[in-house]
């Protein structure tokens, strides 16, 4: 609990008549969660602008507002300022008293493998650290729960509480997933970053970002507000895919010292003599002289670049080469992430998140390497969301496989059929079936498969729903093909 006043007192500045400064009990931006004693920030959104819904908001009990404009008709005190979202970043860290500043923080962006990034990050902390936390597309996890996320990177008052509940409990050390709607957002001002990662960049939500120049600077957001100025004794650093086309472009936009790591260049984290088989990977880990052997349960070259980004941010942190390896060698995978669905059937089922053509791409690569039958893919795309990305998903899905399904992936307020007729503009000519019930298409893929087939599921991996319209409604793509596999056999 602090006073307005207090809180106020952190932004460069506001305007208010207020001259009572009651306590702040809580901080709230959605008028239908206000409390007694709340503080509420009207946010302008994409779909309802939060300043109407102000008065909602004192009925429930918020004794003073922030706001962009003058309201009417409001009897707390209002401060009006700027950018409300930005008020909201800095007053949320200053009411659970700077959280980042107590924690080691490690964030991720990049288009792919942040959510499995992190996780090898985790795995790699809390073997050498007592208490490690975790924020991103499953959940933010600490102290032994999992507490529900609706986005990746959640909003900044979010993300603060969050932080401020892994400071009570003891967390040192967290690593984070950053979306680029989240920097652009300005979800994560207000975190202070020891390190930022960078994955990779390739096509992926150019319905908001509108244009591939853009995407790239809303990622390279994480490494502008990386400052220029020593924290906790240590110079925030940037960890950096030097093999990446948009490295050159990133690098520039901090004034951070980088790592950079990777497989062709002259990275100073890089991995030789590298192994890709069919139930993992085997390289060796190089940092200028030294060397270690990693033997990770997780396949694929886009595997050697996440542990790469892993062992380059935990080494930077001060955990040794020999620790790390041993970390990565015994993480057995991450949920919804190159899954096997295995019941002993003739054929092989991987459930996997790839939901953007750079991924789906690696994926196959992947499965073609060690691939003995047939490939076959079931696969969507989400609605609501890139619709540039679809005929290249089902073009990639084409090129690299014997057959395709093309099905529902969270067709949200779309009509499930024109996403599909989207994906089909990207088909060249051989036999597919477009079967719009996801599960059906699991089903038939099941019910087709030759012996040593591999049916590739992708793009819900984790997912435990299928948005149609408004309504999540359970699906799991690991059950229902077990399912489809114990009918069909
Ligand atoms: C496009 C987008 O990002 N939208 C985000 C945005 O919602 P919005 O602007 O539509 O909010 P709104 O409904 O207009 O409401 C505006 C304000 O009015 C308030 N309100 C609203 C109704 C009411 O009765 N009372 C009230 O006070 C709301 O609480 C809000 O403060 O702000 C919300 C709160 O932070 C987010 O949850 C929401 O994310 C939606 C769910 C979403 O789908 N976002 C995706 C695109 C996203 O952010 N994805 C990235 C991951 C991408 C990746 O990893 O590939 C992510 O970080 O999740
Ligand atoms: N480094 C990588 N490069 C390319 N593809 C990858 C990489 N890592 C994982 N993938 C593929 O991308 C999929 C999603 O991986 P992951 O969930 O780790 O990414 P993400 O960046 O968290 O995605 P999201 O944007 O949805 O949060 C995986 O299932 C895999 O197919
Ligand atoms: N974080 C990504 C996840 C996409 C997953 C896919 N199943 C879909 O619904 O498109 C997004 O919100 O765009
Ligand atoms: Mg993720």
């Amino acid at each position: 609990m602090k006073r307005l006043d207090s809180l106020i007192s952190a932004l460069p500045s506001y305007v208010t008549d207020a001259v009572d400064y009651p306590m702040i009990k809580d901080l709230h931006m959605d008028s239908r969660d206000v409390t007694e004693g709340s503080l509420f920030f009207c946010i302008s959104g994409y779909t309802v602008d939060g300043h109407d819904y102000a008065p909602q908001a004192v009925k429930n009990g918020a004794v003073a507002i922030i706001s962009e404009k003058k309201l009417d008709g409001i009897d707390v005190p209002v401060i009006i300022v700027r950018n409300s979202k930005r008020a909201m970043a800095i007053i949320s860290s200053c009411f659970y008293d700077y959280p980042t500043e107590k924690l080691k923080v490690i964030g991720v962006t990049g288009t792919n493998g942040k959510t499995t990034t992190t996780h090898l990050i985790e795995k790699i902390l809390s073997d050498h650290h007592k208490k490690t936390g975790i924020i991103g597309t499953m959940y933010m996890r600490y102290d032994g729960k999992e507490v529900p996320v609706k986005n990746t990177t959640p909003e900044s008052l979010l993300l603060q509480k969050g932080f401020s509940h892994m400071v009570e409990s003891g967390v040192e050390a967290i690593t984070m997933e950053v979306s680029s709607h989240a920097l652009e957002m300005g979800r994560v001002h207000g975190t202070n970053f020891d390190v930022a990662v960078f994955t990779n960049l390739s096509q992926d939500h150019l319905d908001y970002h509108g244009t591939m120049e853009r995407y790239a600077h809303a990622k390279g957001l994480l490494f502008a507000q990386l400052g220029n100025g020593y924290r906790n004794g240590n110079q925030p650093l940037a960890v950096m895919n030097m093999d990446d086309e948009y490295f050159t472009q990133l690098e520039t936009m901090t004034a951070a010292p980088i790592m950079t790591f990777g497989i062709n260049g002259e990275a100073d984290m890089k991995a030789v003599d590298i192994n890709i088989h069919e139930e993992g990977t085997n390289f060796k880990l190089v940092l200028g002289s030294n060397s270690v052997p990693v033997n990770m349960k997780m396949t694929g070259t886009f595997s050697v670049y996440n542990a790469l980004a892993a062992a380059a941010a935990c080494y930077s942190v001060g955990i040794s080469l020999e620790n790390i390896s041993k970390s990565l060698a015994s993480l057995e995978g991450v949920s919804g992430r190159f899954e096997r669905v295995e019941l002993n059937q003739p054929f092989h089922v991987i459930v996997d998140y790839a939901h953007t053509p750079d991924s789906l791409e690696n994926v196959l690569h992947t499965i073609r390497e060690f691939a003995k039958g047939k490939i076959s893919v079931v696969v969507g795309c989400g609605g609501d969301r890139d619709k540039t990305k679809r005929p290249l998903m089902a073009e990639i899905a084409e090129r690299l496989s014997d057959y395709v399904y093309l099905t529902s992936d969270n067709p949200r307020s779309e009509n499930p059929m024109d996403i599909l007729k989207d994906m089909e503009h990207g088909m060249k000519g051989k036999d597919y079936k477009v079967i719009k019930s996801r599960k059906e298409a699991i089903y038939e893929a099941v019910r087709n498969a030759e012996t040593d087939e591999i049916i590739l599921i992708a793009g819900k991996g984790h997912e435990t729903y299928q948005t149609i319209g408004t309504v999540n409604h359970h699906f799991d793509d690991r059950l229902v093909a077990k399912e489809a596999v114990e009918e069909c056999r």
